[in-house]
């Protein structure tokens, strides 16, 4: 039998639940599919849990750091199971909530199970054939799980796996030195674990200019964490302790033991059981569904949003392609992926709050560049915070005195970030922050300094 809807959204993760809100609100039937959980990976697996832990992680440091501040407490430890609760709380209370929000929504039909294309616009789950004209894609992706040799032979853990541990690792092995990585490596160091990160590049977190990348590899190392670097070649294989992890690096010893390995080497879409061929939907060479700037795909009356089609991997630029698509469907509107300005934050402590280009990308686009940096001893808050890791860097075009992009490396840096991101959406100059009176003391403070110390690039 074939049921037939308005519209059919596959996953509920970010994008979809939001964009049924508003077809529903308009009148629509629905039907929305999900094979796992709803929420999807920010609720269940991704940011939710780990900022959560990573707030824990936090409390640890400061409790570790205490006898600084001049309180003493007794004898420092590390309740796994409770701080396990703890995330597992904000997770199910998330998911419920989101449960409860499609619950409510008049017209809706939730499906739970696999959903494949059989035909273009035209969908089969469980057995049964569902039909829409219009189809709208929200399927996320995975962890990436490369075939490393021996990857078979061990219990490696992934971002899913290891949010619920119930106890510290002895020694956690992080393959991977970008956003998922690092997370994890700080707060499990400061759960106790003594932690190795392994990234095959030259640096961590390589997209970033190279002072931000050095400047975390320095406090993660101050904290104890060890950082090996152009590691190649990794292999993994059982060991009495553990796991050993073969690394091919260009210093140090080729083999590193940890009693878990953590792979936190990027993200697949999960787009390969989708029978997208039967609908003549594309994909690049990683697995990305192709879209233009509108969220459509190749195939007439089907859209993709979120981490599937490869323009964002955010719960932000997720959310963002929603309401894309929702204004130019049902607002008469004509919203594009490509007028996004990109922010995002890297939850290690301090944070890294990132808006538009790196010094380094501006650098490459040959204009004429003005480029500021403070470092975090000379922020006010962050020396009160004894928080001073890190610095404030904005760089801007020397012609139409324009911010680019800018980074704040620093206590509060991915709440700071947003008084930059705000301006650059405005589309304002540097100089409209000249009589702007910041609250004191802030790191947002610094911001009008940052903009009146900008001085042409060498
Ligand atoms: C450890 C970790 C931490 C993160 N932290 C942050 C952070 O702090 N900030 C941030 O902005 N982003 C963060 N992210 C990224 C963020 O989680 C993702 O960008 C976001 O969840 C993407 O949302 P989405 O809607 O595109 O996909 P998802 O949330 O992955 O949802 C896709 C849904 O589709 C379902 N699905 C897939 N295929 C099918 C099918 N064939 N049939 C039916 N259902 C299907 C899946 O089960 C899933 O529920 C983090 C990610 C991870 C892994
Ligand atoms: N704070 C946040 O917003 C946040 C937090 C976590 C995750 N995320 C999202 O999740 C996505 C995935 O994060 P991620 O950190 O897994 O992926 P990533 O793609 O950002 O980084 C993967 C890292 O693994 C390294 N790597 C790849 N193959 C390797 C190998 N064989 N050996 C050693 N190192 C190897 C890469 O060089 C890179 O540094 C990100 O794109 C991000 O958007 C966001």
């Amino acid at each position: 039998m074939t049921h037939t809807f308005d519209a059919i959204i596959v996953g509920a993760g970010q994008a979809g639940p939001a964009l049924a809100n508003r077809l529903t609100g308009a009148g629509k039937t629905v039907a929305i599919i999900e094979r796992h959980l709803v929420g999807g990976t920010c609720v269940n697996t991704g940011c939710k849990p780990t900022k959560t832990l990573v707030a824990s992680a936090y409390a640890a440091r400061l409790a570790q750091r205490g006898a600084e501040y001049g309180v003493r407490t007794g004898p420092l430890s590390i309740d796994m199971p409770t701080i396990a609760a703890r995330a597992r709380k904000v997770i199910l209370d998330s998911r419920k909530g989101n449960e409860d929000w499609l619950a409510s929504m008049p017209g809706l039909t939730l499906i739970r199970g696999h959903a494949r294309f059989t035909g273009s616009r035209r969908i089969e789950v469980n057995g049964e054939t569902l039909e829409a004209p219009q189809i709208f894609l929200n399927v996320g992706g995975r962890a990436n799980v490369p075939d490393f040799p021996g990857v078979d032979e061990v219990d490696y853990l992934t971002n899913s796996t290891i949010i619920p541990l119930q106890t510290v690792p002895g020694h956690l092995v992080v393959v991977g030195g970008s956003y998922i990585g690092l997370e994890f490596a700080q707060m499990f160091r400061r759960f106790g674990a003594e932690v190795t990160i392994v990234e095959k590049s030259a640096r961590l977190i390589g997209h970033e200019d190279e002072d931000v990348s050095a400047e975390i590899r320095a406090f993660l190392e101050a904290e104890g964490i060890a950082v090996r670097t152009d590691a190649c070649c990794i292999t993994l294989g059982k060991h009495e302790r553990g796991v050993k992890i073969g690394v091919d690096c260009t210093e140090g010893s080729p083999e590193v033991v940890g009693t878990h390995v953590l792979l936190a080497v990027g993200r697949r879409p999960n787009t390969d059981d989708l029978g997208l061929d039967k609908a003549g939907i594309e994909t690049d060479d990683k697995g990305y569904i192709k879209v233009d700037d509108y969220l459509r795909t190749s195939a007439e009356g089907v859209w993709a949003m979120g981490d599937c089609n490869g323009r964002g991997a955010f719960t932000h630029t997720a959310w963002n392609d929603y309401e894309i698509v929702a204004a130019n469907l049902l607002d008469g509107e004509e919203r594009k992926v490509s007028d996004r300005i990109l922010g995002y934050a890297l939850y290690v402590d301090p944070p890294l709050g990132r808006v538009g280009m790196t010094e380094s990308q501006a650098r490459q686009s040959g204009r004429p560049l003005l480029i500021s940096k403070r470092p975090m001893t000379r922020v006010g808050r962050a020396v009160e915070k004894a928080e001073t890791w890190g610095f404030m860097k904005m760089v801007a075009d020397a012609e139409t005195k324009k911010i680019l992009g800018a980074a704040i490396l620093g206590t509060g840096g991915d709440e700071a970030i947003h008084g930059i991101l705000d301006m650059m959406n405005a589309d304002a100059p540097i100089g409209t922050l000249q009589w702007a009176v910041p609250i004191h003391p802030t790191v947002s403070e610094l911001i009008p300094t940052l903009v009146g110390n900008l001085t042409p690039a060498r």
